[in-house]
């Protein structure tokens, strides 16, 4: 990953430029992580195994919250980021799922 840890930037400007560089890899990482949830669609067998349980959010969040203290990042910002994030992919998982055929799943 890009290291954009520049601890005297010149300016604004600057500042922003490594927000929106940043911002590109977030996006090619949603893209990576829509295609797994993509895949995890077609093993699934109804909405409610769609949602999954909720100890695998839980298991994701606790994970989540863990990376961000071992790199400094804030944990309260990644769990409200990853708790909006789960919930865009399970409906973008939903749709996905009432559009395949019984016989495209696994
Ligand atoms: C992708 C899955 O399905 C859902 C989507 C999740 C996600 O975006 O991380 C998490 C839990 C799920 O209910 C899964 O079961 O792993």
């Amino acid at each position: 990953m890009t290291d954009f840890d520049d601890l005297e930037p010149d300016s604004l400007e600057q500042v922003r430029a490594d927000i929106d560089a940043i911002d590109r890899e977030l996006v090619d990482l949603l893209a990576a992580r829509g295609r797994c949830v993509q895949r995890a669609a077609g093993f699934k067998r109804n909405g409610a195994e769609v949602r999954g349980p909720q100890s695998r959010i839980d298991h994701i969040i606790t994970r989540a919250r863990t990376a961000a203290m071992e790199t400094g990042a804030n944990p309260d910002v990644v769990e409200a980021t990853f708790r909006a994030m789960i919930s865009a992919f399970i409906e973008a998982e939903l749709t996905i799922h009432a559009t395949l055929d019984s016989d495209e799943r696994k």
